[in-house]
């Protein structure tokens, strides 16, 4: 099975179709990107798989459970992460303080931990591990780079235990040099997470991407490899607007 079915989704806003009959499936493990000109209906797609907004039609499954009229809150206990453009980390906080918070606020946890316990984790060490935050785990989140910070939200979503993994353009305002080492943390938590992420970079997307869909016009114009998806006509079209 699938870890997410998406069926004939669809939200109206007024009298504007934002997402109109999208259907695609993402397995286990998959790094899925987003594409398509603005207003495409991409965000809208993340926020209607997180809970951020309603649909007016159409079914969402993850891992074969019907979730697609769930509070956002109890999507995230089910295991789906939002990572938005602007970065919610608690700048005052250590980056380590910061993924206990994130810890503390997974079900599991029952008890909220103290930063040296959580030092000792084996646990947060992996994860600081993979975002290559391991040096900086005392530094306050507010003195992060761009990158940094980034990378410390996407620690924040696997310490919640965030199986499925939404991002919103998160090589935005990164240099060559994150985005490169962005793209390395994310072949590193494709190991045991989902992502779907919603890209303009291409060769940031050729880098990262599985499969691809396109949308446009709150409709799935294209589906398949980069190379199949550079080659599409229609995918052409839309992006030049004739
Ligand atoms: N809450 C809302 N209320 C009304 N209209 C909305 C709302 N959210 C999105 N829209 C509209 O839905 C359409 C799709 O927007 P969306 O942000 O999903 O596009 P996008 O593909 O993510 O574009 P971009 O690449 O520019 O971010 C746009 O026309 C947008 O103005």
């Amino acid at each position: 099975m699938s870890q997410l079915q998406v069926k004939d989704l669809q939200v109206q806003f007024g009298g504007l179709r934002a997402v109109d009959g999208m259907n695609f499936d993402v397995e286990k493990g998959e790094i899925m990107c987003l594409l398509g000109p603005n207003g495409a209906g991409k965000s809208t797609t993340l926020d209607l798989i997180c809970g951020k907004t309603q649909p007016t039609g159409g079914s969402i499954l993850f891992q074969g459970t019907e979730i697609s009229r769930m509070l956002e809150f109890k999507r995230a206990r089910l295991g789906i992460g939002r990572k938005f453009q602007v970065p919610s980390v608690y700048k005052d906080l250590t980056v380590v303080e910061n993924l206990s918070v994130a810890r503390s606020a997974r079900p599991s946890v029952l008890h909220s931990l103290t930063s040296r316990a959580v030092r000792r984790s084996a646990r947060v060490k992996e994860i600081l591990d993979i975002v290559g935050l391991v040096n900086k785990q005392d530094e306050a989140a507010g003195n992060l780079s761009h990158g940094e910070t980034q990378w410390l939200e996407i620690a924040m979503l696997i310490a919640q235990d965030s199986r499925l993994i939404l991002m919103d353009e998160p090589t935005a305002g990164m240099t060559i040099q994150e985005t490169d080492r962005t793209a390395k943390i994310f072949r590193k938590l494709s190991a045991n997470h989902t992502l779907i992420v919603v890209e303009h970079d291409m060769s940031f997307v050729r880098t990262v991407a599985d499969r691809i869909i396109v949308m446009n016009q709150g409709k799935k114009l294209a589906e398949g490899s980069i190379q199949e998806i550079e080659a599409n006509e229609a995918v052409k079209t839309a992006y030049l607007g004739h």
